[in-house]
């Protein structure tokens, strides 16, 4: 079983969105709120940081934010991770998303409402490459070959897909620093791009 899947839970997601009465899609906003998602090692955090530098957009790191705003339920001691509490995580969330400018970063997607998101990438890396990145990090056994299986079965992108409408959901190849360079490039004139059209 996947690390991520310890942690999302479709069907709560779409009573949320149910009992919030919201629209689906992303509702209007001067600045795109962005979801940059993958299986843990893929380099999310290492773009984040650089996209937030280069937009002025603010990062948001769940991982780390959930442990600050006590949004976290339980312990994984199989997983040796944290098991988060989603609905005081998406509580307070929900003002923060509201005016936009936001780059959510995490290792799920699924129970994230649908309308928060302009736009969401699927960060990718080769299984080999992956491997060496998270035995460098100090994961072993049973943590490391999960998270190893959750990207070759490419756990994340089909959760993506099956979250969102899958026109947002873009995937990027992230093995390579050169590959990190261009994701990079791309996020920012998308952003770019999207100001101009949604501003004017
Ligand atoms: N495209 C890339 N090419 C080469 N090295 C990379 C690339 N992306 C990330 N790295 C390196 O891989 C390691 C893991 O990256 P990072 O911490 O950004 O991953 P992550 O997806 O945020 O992981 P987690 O979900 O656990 O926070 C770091 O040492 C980083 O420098």
């Amino acid at each position: 079983m996947c690390v991520t899947k310890t942690l999302a839970v479709k069907s709560r997601k779409e009573t949320r969105s149910n009992s919030t009465k919201m629209p689906v899609t992303a509702v209007s906003r001067t600045k795109p709120n962005i979801l940059i998602t993958g299986t843990p090692g893929t380099g999310k955090s290492s773009l984040c940081k650089q996209l937030a530098e280069k937009t002025g957009y603010e990062w948001l790191e769940v991982s780390k934010l959930a442990k600050d705003w006590e949004c976290i339920s339980d312990y994984d001691e199989e997983y040796d991770t944290s098991v988060l509490d989603e609905d005081k995580l998406l509580d307070t969330m929900e003002p923060i998303m509201a005016n936009g400018g936001k780059i959510v970063d995490y290792h799920g997607c699924d129970f994230f409402p649908e309308r928060w998101f302009n736009i969401v990438f699927v960060l990718r890396t080769d299984n080999t490459i992956l491997y060496d990145r998270l035995s460098e990090r100090g994961y072993t056994g049973k943590k490391l070959s999960d998270n190893v299986e959750c990207e070759i079965f490419q756990t994340l992108l089909e959760e993506a897909k099956s979250s969102y409408d899958e026109d947002i959901v873009h995937e990027l190849q992230s093995s390579t620093l050169a590959e990190a360079a261009s994701n990079l490039e791309r996020i920012v004139s998308w952003t770019d791009q999207w100001t101009k059209d949604n501003t004017s």
